[in-house]
């Protein structure tokens, strides 16, 4: 099974130290809950994973291999996949297209479309042309086009309806189920923790929560004060 390890993380951004030592386990099999509020370092962290900015120091272990000091397409080739923030499909090329982009010459389409299979009438639609939220649901399928072993995922969910929060969720979910280690940086944290296994809150670059998901949606109120800190105690 996979295991995807880092240790104290060190990330700096404009020479300031942004992620300050942090610790997280992602197991495949479970997606790990990244929380906080807005600047905490949520992307900064992700970025840093999958290698579009450098860490200061740590270790970033995917199942036995060092990730830290590799490119990101070195990084990708090891099993490691970023959906970033911000739905970035290429608008003039269609959805089949689009999901092709990466795909190696041995890697079908069969599990892109078994994930969202309403993306098939629409595979020949110009991705410009997709709903905000059928856009993103070619960005997570391009994504397992290359059967990754670990999934971060950066805000999926903002500026869509619930309904199709609630249907990515599921996709998530299944992405899960079927072994990957998903890491799923959310706003939505009550819906994250209703899927979720294992859940991290970070806040100024620090690890201030790890726990199960399970306790921390019974307990809102807690989950409040983990976000706010010293200003909610
Ligand atoms: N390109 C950059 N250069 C310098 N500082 C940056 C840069 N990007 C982000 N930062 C700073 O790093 C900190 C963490 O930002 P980051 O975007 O990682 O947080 P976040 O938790 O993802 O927030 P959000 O939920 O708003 O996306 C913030 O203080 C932010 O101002």
């Amino acid at each position: 099974m996979t295991t995807f390890s880092i240790g104290a993380l060190q990330v700096d951004r404009s020479g300031i130290p942004v992620i300050r030592g942090v610790d997280l386990e992602a197991k495949g099999g479970e997606i790990s809950v990244l929380l906080g509020s807005n600047g905490a370092g949520k992307t900064t962290f992700l970025e840093s994973l999958s290698g579009i900015i450098p860490v200061r120091s740590g270790f970033i272990n995917l199942d036995g291999v060092e990730l830290a000091k590799l490119r990101p397409g070195a990084r990708a080739k090891t099993g490691l996949s970023h959906v970033e923030q911000g739905r970035t499909v290429f608008p003039a090329m269609t959805t089949e297209e689009n999901l092709k982009v990466a795909l190696h010459p041995d890697a079908d389409l069969k599990e892109a479309y078994d994930l969202f299979p309403e993306l098939l009438q629409r595979r020949n639609v110009e991705a410009g042309m997709l709903s905000g939220g059928e856009q993103q649901m070619v960005v997570i399928a391009r994504s397992i086009v290359n059967r990754p072993r670990v999934i971060l995922i950066d805000e999926m969910s903002s500026g869509l309806a619930p309904v199709i929060v609630s249907r990515l969720m599921r996709a998530v979910r299944q992405l899960a189920d079927d072994g990957i280690a998903v890491v799923l940086v959310e706003q939505f944290a009550a819906l994250a923790l209703a899927i979720g296994n294992r859940a991290y809150v970070l806040r100024r670059g620090q690890i201030v929560y790890d726990g199960d998901c399970a306790a921390l949606a019974r307990d809102p109120a807690h989950l409040h004060r983990l976000y706010l800190g010293d200003a909610a105690a």
